[in-house]
């Protein structure tokens, strides 16, 4: 049977994640801007979002949330982690039952700190949830480079399923049933990223990147595995495999933001003047909050937080980390 699907959310990667889509199966996208709607259905291009690149002309756009949703046998959510619960209260009316509903946000709620699959389960209980997360900058793909993903749902059954929807030759898509794992790794690098930044910004060499990627995903597999994620799982795609992506490259928006406040810009200023999201700015405080909770120590993200919350200049914090006086590298710090 020919599964249909509804995606919410006309940014950079919900464009990118429908274009890959569109190859397999029928999709409307959603997009609350009208003139992105119109975009893509007469000019199959996102301009503001995605300048210069050609859409598949199956891809087509509404401005009703009901058109995209109604029809639905499988809702993907692309909405950044500060609106994501109220478009899933606008999306819920129209939603039928038992319709899974697969997360590409990499954040958490501010309020609760829940991870997005958790707020999807208290607004649509009984919905199967999941998430595809992995190393994707967004422009890479529609470029036609090479690419893997992993979806992730506890399900077996329904992943496996789900996961013809959005593998494709050049975008290989692997199931994971760490759904925790998983999703906490996509969140968690980003903050890692911005501490790369920084360091890039302030004109640091290739080791101490090397040191600040490798000392981060053992940070953020501490937080993940006190949580219930699985070791293993920070160790591939969703965890160092995104980590890599997104700490090395000039694509990352989260990279960016360390970079320019490792010249000695401040954080209000930087975020001003970026049309897209930087989910690891808006996360920071929660997963300072989630740290103290399961007892991690997480000394790169805690500096991160205090810069970005103008607490510590990026020359200070960097000083510090790469002064820290160093014990086993078991250790924490
Ligand atoms: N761009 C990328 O390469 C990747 C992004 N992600 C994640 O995907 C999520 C979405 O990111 P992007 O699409 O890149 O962000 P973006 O900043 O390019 O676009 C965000 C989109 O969300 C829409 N939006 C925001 N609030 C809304 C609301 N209340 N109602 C309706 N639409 C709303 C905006 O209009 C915009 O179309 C983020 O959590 C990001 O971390 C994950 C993998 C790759
Ligand atoms: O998650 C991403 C790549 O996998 C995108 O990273 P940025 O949000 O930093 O651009």
């Amino acid at each position: 049977m020919e599964l249909k699907v509804g995606l919410l959310g006309g940014g950079s990667w919900g464009t990118t994640v429908a274009s890959l889509v569109s190859r397999n199966a029928p999709i409307k996208l959603w997009a609350r801007d009208p003139e992105t709607v119109i975009d893509i259905n007469d000019n199959h291009c996102n301009s503001k979002y995605l300048p210069d690149i050609k859409l598949p002309p199956a891809l087509t756009a509404t401005s009703e949330i009901g058109e995209a949703v109604s029809g639905a046998d499988v809702l993907v959510m692309a909405i950044p982690s500060s609106n994501f619960r109220n478009v899933l209260e606008q999306a819920k009316p129209h939603l039928r039952p038992w319709v899974p509903v697969i997360s590409l946000t990499k954040g958490l709620e501010l309020a609760t700190s829940k991870r997005m699959t958790e707020v999807i389960e208290e607004v649509l209980p009984g919905h199967p949830v999941g998430v595809l997360t992995g190393p994707n900058l967004a422009r890479e793909i529609m470029a036609g480079q090479a690419a893997a993903s992993v979806i992730s749902m506890e399900d077996e059954i329904i992943v496996k399923q789900l996961q013809q929807l959005f593998h494709s030759g050049l975008f290989r898509v692997y199931t994971n049933t760490d759904l925790l794992g998983c999703e906490l790794g996509g969140v968690l690098k980003n903050i890692i990223a911005i501490a790369v930044g920084m360091g890039d910004g302030l004109g640091a060499g290739d080791n101490t990147r090397s040191a600040l990627i490798t000392r981060g995903l053992a940070e953020i597999t501490r937080l993940g595995v006190a949580m219930g994620g699985k070791p293993e799982t920070f160790s591939g795609l969703t965890g160092m495999g995104d980590m890599i992506a997104t700490c090395t490259s000039p694509l990352s928006r989260n990279r960016h933001v360390g970079v320019e406040l490792g010249k000695g810009r401040h954080i209000d200023e930087i975020i001003d003047e970026m049309l897209m999201v930087a989910e690891g700015v808006k996360s920071a405080p929660t997963v300072m909050a989630l740290a103290k909770k399961y007892g991690v120590e997480m000394p790169i993200a805690e500096d991160v937080f205090e810069v970005t919350k103008g607490n510590r200049s990026a020359v200070r914090a960097f000083r510090g980390l790469v002064n820290q006086s160093a014990g086993a590298e078991s250790d924490a710090g």
